[in-house]
């Protein structure tokens, strides 16, 4: 839903940032690295210590660049193979870290199991959403699907409640409550997604193997 509604937004107020690291020599690639690299760092830093309000600061500052890098292959015109790859691919890391980072705060002093075991699945179940679009479009279904919770809606989710349930370290009170919520709202939803990009293709490689089977004529059996 963000990626469909919110990405036109965020391109038009980011094109002219794009446009000027372009005129600076910077390179898409550069870009997708730093800013992984920098919600790398934010997640595993200020995470695990209950920081979560400069956690998602700094998360957020950088997870903007990957709205800006595909923006600056546009731009230039050097959209290729490899830099959608290194997106996607440093997409998981950055998803991985900042899950991560949920489960070992919870795991450490925010001393909580069962959240340990909630950011574990959103993490898993995030990497596992991604990863059927992937395979599905590797063996050549559209996956016309994108489902309830895409990559988009699980960062919302839950880096907005990571930032108000740091406002806890200013004093406001029972705060801290709105990160569980989130996690929850963002496993059931991953999980609700997965079962929808499943269900399509499935019934997209069956309708695949339909049309080739008949293309082949009778009494050929069903392709692999
Ligand atoms: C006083 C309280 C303080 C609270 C502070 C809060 C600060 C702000 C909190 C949160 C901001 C979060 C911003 C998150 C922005 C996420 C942007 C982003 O990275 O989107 C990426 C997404 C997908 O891009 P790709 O096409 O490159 O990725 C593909 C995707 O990952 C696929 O995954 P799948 O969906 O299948 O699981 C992969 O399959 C594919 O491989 C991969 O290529 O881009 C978009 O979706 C575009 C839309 C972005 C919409 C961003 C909306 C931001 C909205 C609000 C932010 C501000 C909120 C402020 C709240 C303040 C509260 C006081
Ligand atoms: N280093 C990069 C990063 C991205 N691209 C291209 O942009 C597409 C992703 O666009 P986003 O708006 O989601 O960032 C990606 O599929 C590539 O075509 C690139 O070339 N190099
Ligand atoms: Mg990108
Ligand atoms: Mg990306």
């Amino acid at each position: 839903m963000l990626n469909k509604y919110a990405r036109a937004f965020f391109t038009r107020v980011l094109t002219p940032f794009a446009a000027l690291l372009l005129r600076l020599g910077v390179s898409p690639d550069a870009v997708t690295l730093i800013g992984t690299a920098g919600v790398v760092a934010g997640a595993l830093v200020f995470f695990p210590m209950g920081e979560f309000f400069w956690g998602t600061i700094v998360i957020t500052i950088f997870v903007f660049s990957d709205l800006v890098d595909g923006n600056m292959a546009r731009q230039a015109g050097i959209s290729s193979r490899w830099g959608a790859f290194l997106d996607s691919t440093l997409d998981r890391v950055a998803d991985g870290a900042i899950f991560g980072g949920f489960a070992l705060w919870y795991a450490g002093s925010g001393d909580d199991n069962v959240l340990c075991a909630v950011a574990i699945f959103c993490l898993a179940s995030g990497q596992v959403v991604s990863y059927t679009k992937a395979r599905g479009e590797s063996i050549g279904l559209p996956v016309a699907v994108n489902g309830l919770v895409e990559r988009a809606e699980r960062l919302v989710i839950s880096l907005v409640a990571a930032g108000f349930a740091g406002l806890h370290k200013f004093g406001v009170p029972g705060i801290q409550v709105v990160l569980p919520i989130a996690l929850w709202i963002v496993a059931v939803g991953s999980l609700i997604t997965l079962v929808q990009r499943v269900v399509t293709v499935r019934r997209e490689s069956a309708e695949a193997d339909a049309a080739e089977a008949a293309a082949a004529g009778p009494g050929s059996g069903t392709a692999q």
